[in-house]
């Protein structure tokens, strides 16, 4: 479904930006409808690009639109990825070089041809359309003549190429999971820095549609170099993931310290002074925990999702800041809360009566966690969407919508769970109320 620059503009006009909690309405949600860059996963290839098993792209689509119109269905306007990203590079120049720039300095070829294939690839970039670089970027290009077309720089590409490489630029099947690569807090826009090497592309389309696109880029918005916050002594490159973020409204700012997410990150994102509180929860760094989302959600005002069987196993802290006599922030200060996330939960966010669903025993927890039933998207207060498939009597499904607590939306999940994420994963709000 394709939305023009001026349906986007009166959108923005009508709603407003900005995330002000994970529980109040959603009006604007950015989503990436999988295309053919799924169909470049192989049963060779897919443990590589993060996923669990092949999808079937048919179906992909059919959960997808599914998801997307139940969406529409209460309210919320969907934008996709891809129209923001053509639309940005068709109005302006700037972006596109800043596009073929971040590229080139993500790609490595063989040492001894390092200079000569940038040069060539960069050429090859340069000839391409606004339409044909937001499919080559997203899609990816394999070393084929076939791809790469008959100019001299493909001849030289061709030639360099040491066949040990399936793709000049890799494609991005992850973008499915759009929650990772951005978030914004308040009116302010956060790019994450991804962990895994294999979704290094995908922050830079962001970045690139938030500072040029036509509209999105003068709403009112400001990028944040969070990054930049990094302490000398720091040795580690700092990581976050959208997955692991959560904001809760108020300056309060809830984070996994996860596989993804690591604590040079976290206190580079402390150190902006963008937030009252940072609460944060380590989270075993193993890929079926990979984010915060996997194993706790936002439901509503009163509630959270939660994984049991760690409930009582991951250490919480707070995170602050330190001045010096100067006034300059130094090394923020871990404070430990112990390891009982419901009762520390309820006691730094002052609310004894939060409640945390979970499917009602051990396994059938452990199951739902596998099949991302935690991971559930706020519509509104206490009306989440996520997938189908729940026990229908042990399930958290049902404990969710125990005495009309919770209303949930179900959406199909073939497709969609072949990527390892869930209904909280695919989306990211541009524009949801406070809680
Ligand atoms: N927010 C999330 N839990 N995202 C899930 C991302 C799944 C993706 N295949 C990855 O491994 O990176």
């Amino acid at each position: 479904m394709n939305i023009s620059t001026s349906k986007i503009k009166d959108i923005l006009d009508e709603f407003g930006v900005g995330v002000y909690s994970e529980c109040g309405k959603l009006d604007i949600v950015l989503m990436h409808r999988p295309g053919k860059e799924l169909l470049r996963l192989t049963k060779e290839n897919y443990h590589h690009f993060l996923f669990n098993a092949l999808p079937n792209i048919v179906q992909t689509h059919q959960s997808h639109d599914i998801f997307s119109q139940y969406l529409r269905d209460h309210g919320i306007h969907v934008l996709y990825l891809a129209d923001l990203l053509r639309q940005t590079l068709i109005s302006s120049d700037q972006a596109r070089s800043q596009l073929i720039h971040g590229i080139l300095t993500n790609s490595h070829f063989n040492h001894n041809n390092q200079q000569q294939s940038l040069l060539a690839l960069q050429q090859w970039l340069l000839h391409r359309t606004p339409e044909q670089l937001t499919e080559d970027i997203i899609v990816g290009v394999a070393y084929s003549q076939d791809e790469l077309g008959t100019s001299d720089y493909t001849q030289i590409l061709l030639t360099i190429n040491n066949s040990t490489n399936e793709y000049l630029i890799p494609p991005l099947p992850n973008l499915l999971f759009m929650r990772d690569e951005f978030s914004i807090i308040d009116n302010h826009v956060f790019i994450w820095q991804m962990n895994k090497p294999t979704r290094i592309n995908e922050p830079l389309l962001l970045h690139i549609i938030f500072q040029y696109h036509p509209h999105l880029s003068n709403c009112g918005l400001e990028i944040i170099e969070w990054q930049k916050n990094i302490d000398e002594n720091d040795k580690e490159i700092p990581t976050i993931e959208g997955g692991d973020v959560a904001y809760l409204g108020d300056g309060i700012l809830l984070i996994g310290c996860s596989e993804r997410t690591n604590r040079t990150g976290i206190e580079a994102l402390t150190r902006t002074g963008l937030f009252h509180q940072v609460i944060v929860i380590m989270i075993p760094p193993e890929r079926c925990y990979m984010h915060l989302d996997t194993i706790l959600s936002s439901v509503g005002k009163h509630a959270f999702t939660l994984h049991g069987l760690l409930a009582e196993t991951m250490q919480i802290y707070t995170v602050e800041n330190q001045y010096s006599h100067q006034n300059t922030c130094l090394k923020p200060k871990w404070i430990s809360h112990g390891c009982n996330v419901r009762q520390t939960l309820r006691k730094l966010l002052n609310n004894p009566d939060l409640i945390f669903y979970d499917a009602k025993d051990e396994q059938t927890s452990i199951d739902e966690q596998r099949q991302c039933r935690h991971n559930v998207v706020v519509i509104d207060d206490c009306h989440v969407v996520t997938y189908a498939g729940s026990d229908a009597d042990k399930g958290i499904v049902t404990c969710m919508s125990h005495n009309n607590m919770c209303r949930v939306g179900l959406i199909p999940f073939e497709g969609l769970l072949e990527g390892g994420g869930g209904v909280h994963c695919m989306t990211n709000a541009v524009r949801r109320r406070p809680k």
